[in-house]
């Protein structure tokens, strides 16, 4: 089943003299169940994409489906509905609210779907469980390592049980140990709830943990790796795009693994 549908995607910022254009009819399919990574030089359009397909954003010419639906046409206050029941984003910063302990951050994200307070404690458990973080959930965020913010962080996108997932350098902060295990869990839910997830990253060994890799290059596709071999095999193909592509950061399968 197709998840997602990028078609002949275009943005600009700007005014007329001074325009940049960000995408340039950029158009590619995910399927469900996917985990895609998004590479390419700095300025190459990642974030921008990834903000136009999440809703954040909006094209200036071309359409996005997601589920089946074209977010594209969707008025403002129909789309933070579909973003709350069938998106989650992970970033850099990880936006926790201070005032909230690590549990109360997690259910709070549940408030507005009317979720059974038995589900809502089922999933609790279970991301709490899935993330490590059983032993910090009382806690605040402001007594939380970084690594362990994030893992929250990757809770909370979790707990609503998107379709998919969104995340924008989620390792971009971590040490290679938490992120490693950051990895492993998003590879985990993938696998397990067939979680589609869409991952911007500038590092290939963060990139090896998905199942392809979209390239972009000056806001237009540029190629693609999908992985069939062990992940070193594919860790390898992507330095190898990266290499190809220009204006990549090379970095060590071995010394993170
Ligand atoms: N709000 C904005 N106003 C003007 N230009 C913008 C804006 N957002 C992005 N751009 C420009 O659009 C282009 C693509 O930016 P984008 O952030 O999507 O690239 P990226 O591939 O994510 O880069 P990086 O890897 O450096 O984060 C860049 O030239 C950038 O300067």
């Amino acid at each position: 089943m197709r998840m997602v549908e990028v078609k002949q995607v275009s943005k600009s910022f700007g005014a007329r003299n001074n325009l940049v254009r960000a995408l340039n009819n950029i158009s590619f399919t995910i399927d469900r169940g996917e985990f895609v990574g998004v590479m390419g030089p700095s300025g190459a359009g990642k974030t921008t994409l990834l903000n136009i397909m999440s809703t954040i954003d909006h094209p200036s010419v071309g359409r996005v489906y997601l589920a089946g639906q074209e977010i594209t046409a969707l008025p403002e206050r129909d789309l933070a509905t579909f973003r709350r029941e069938n998106i989650g984003f992970i970033f850099q910063d990880f936006n926790l609210l201070p005032a909230l302990s690590v549990s109360e951050n997690l259910i709070m994200v549940l408030s507005m779907l009317k979720i059974p307070r038995e589900e809502v404690q089922k999933r609790l458990a279970y991301y709490s469980e899935h993330l490590n973080l059983k032993q910090l959930l009382n806690r605040y965020p402001n007594e939380l390592s970084i690594g362990q913010k994030q893992r929250v962080a990757a809770a909370r996108a979790l707990m609503t049980q998107p379709k998919i997932l969104f995340a924008d350098e989620p390792t971009g902060s971590l040490d290679s140990k938490s992120a490693t295990e950051l990895l492993q869990y998003l590879a985990t839910i993938n696998l397990e709830n067939e979680t589609t997830i869409m991952m911007v990253t500038h590092d290939a060994f963060t990139a090896s943990y998905c199942n392809r890799i979209v390239f972009i290059k000056d806001g237009a596709f540029y190629s693609e790796v999908v992985r069939s071999g062990s992940r070193q095999q594919f860790f390898n193909q992507i330095i190898d795009m990266q290499a190809a592509i220009g204006g990549g950061k090379i970095s060590d399968f071995r010394n993170r693994d």
